[in-house]
């Protein structure tokens, strides 16, 4: 028999979402894990705070015999430290602030795009045949920058949004419906911001459309929950939500490195025939796609009612115009 090789997964930002993945990535033992981060100073003491992370995240794997290799780099702003991405099959990228209560996710478009940079070089040198997972916002406009930056094949570069406004969405329907959410048949898709796309012609409880199920009045509320469901948790914790964002972050991983051929909504670059369908140009944003051993596997081409297609244009207007900034700022 073979040698076993368990795959790595490297953590780039290892705050409250990084750290999240690695630790459920742990729990599930799917991966090794590899987590990188600055260091954070304090007067003359230096803490190398992502190493003692991982040794935690390591501890805890052995307090409940789960057997994976959890290491910590310190890596500086200017993008020294990255070596240890060598050899890592899939990348998350976690590193950047979260917005702050009366923020805009766009808000942190300036701040956050430089870090996308300097990590997606990085990435392009240590890690050339590794997959991308962005998460860091605004999510759309970076996993753009992303795949613009590593030069990487759009099957390689994805945004993680949708999993996590899916999963709000079906968390608020079974509240609704007292149903289990394994029950509950459901896709956000769009851009990840006030826009996104709620797909209610597709959703359905075991079978039955959600419009026969909720009025149209307690749908409508439901929907808007789903889309404010980030600034919610924001305006609640004065941070952004992690526990959600890294559970979903780490069902794309398990995916990918399983070979699920799962589909899920995630942000990615679309072409050819898929941008036709979806009547886009070079944009990223939430549409469902296939995730295996190679990534972004295929396109899932939906139709659209009427109304679902003025929310998905204004979805894109949105995503595009973020894009234009960057491109305007010379920023990619
Ligand atoms: N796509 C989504 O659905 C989704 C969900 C939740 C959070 N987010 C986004 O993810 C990002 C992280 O959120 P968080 O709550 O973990 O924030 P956080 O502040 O807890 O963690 C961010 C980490 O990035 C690190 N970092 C900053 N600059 C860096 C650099 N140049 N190189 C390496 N590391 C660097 C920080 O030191 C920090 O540890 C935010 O932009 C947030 O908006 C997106
Ligand atoms: O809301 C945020 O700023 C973080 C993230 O995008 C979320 O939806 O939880």
């Amino acid at each position: 028999m073979g040698e076993y090789k368990r795959p790595v997964v490297s953590v780039v930002g290892a705050g409250n979402v990084g750290e999240h993945v690695a630790n459920l990535i742990a729990i599930k033992e799917i991966a090794n894990v590899r987590m990188f981060d600055l260091a954070r100073k304090e007067g003359d003491k230096v803490y190398e705070v992502v190493k003692g992370k991982a040794l935690d995240i390591k501890q805890m794997a052995a307090a409940i015999d789960c057997d994976v290799e959890v290491e910590g780099f310190t890596v500086t702003p200017e993008g020294e430290g990255y070596e240890s991405l060598e050899g890592s099959d899939i990348v998350v990228v976690t590193a950047g602030f979260p917005r702050r209560p009366g923020m805009s996710r766009d808000d942190l478009l300036s701040k956050n795009v430089g870090i996308i940079r300097t990590i997606s070089e990085r990435i392009a040198k240590y890690a050339p045949e590794s997959i991308v997972i962005v998460v860091s916002n605004p999510v759309d406009v970076l996993t753009y920058a992303a795949y613009r930056i590593t030069g990487f094949p759009k099957e390689r570069v994805m945004g993680m949004a949708g999993v996590l406004d899916t999963a709000r969405f079906k968390a608020f329907l079974s509240m609704e419906l007292k149903v289990s959410v394994k029950n509950i048949n459901a896709y956000v898709l769009g851009s990840h911001g006030d826009d996104m796309v709620p797909l209610l012609s597709v959703s359905n409880v075991g079978g039955e459309p959600l419009t026969k199920l909720i009025s149209e009045e307690r749908l409508k509320e439901i929907v808007e929950r789903t889309k404010f469901g980030g600034g919610e948790i924001v305006s609640l914790m004065g941070t952004s939500a992690y526990h959600a964002p890294g559970a979903s972050v780490v069902e794309m991983v398990d995916a990918i490195l399983r070979d699920k051929k799962e589909i899920l909504p995630c942000s990615v670059f679309l072409e050819g025939e898929a941008a036709e369908h979806y009547h886009v140009e070079d944009v990223c944003i939430g549409i469902p796609v296939k995730l295996g051993a190679h990534g972004v596997e295929e396109v899932i081409k939906l139709d659209f009612t009427e109304e679902e297609k003025k929310l998905w244009e204004s979805s894109v207007r949105s995503v595009k115009s973020g894009i234009e900034r960057i491109k305007e700022l010379g920023l990619i």
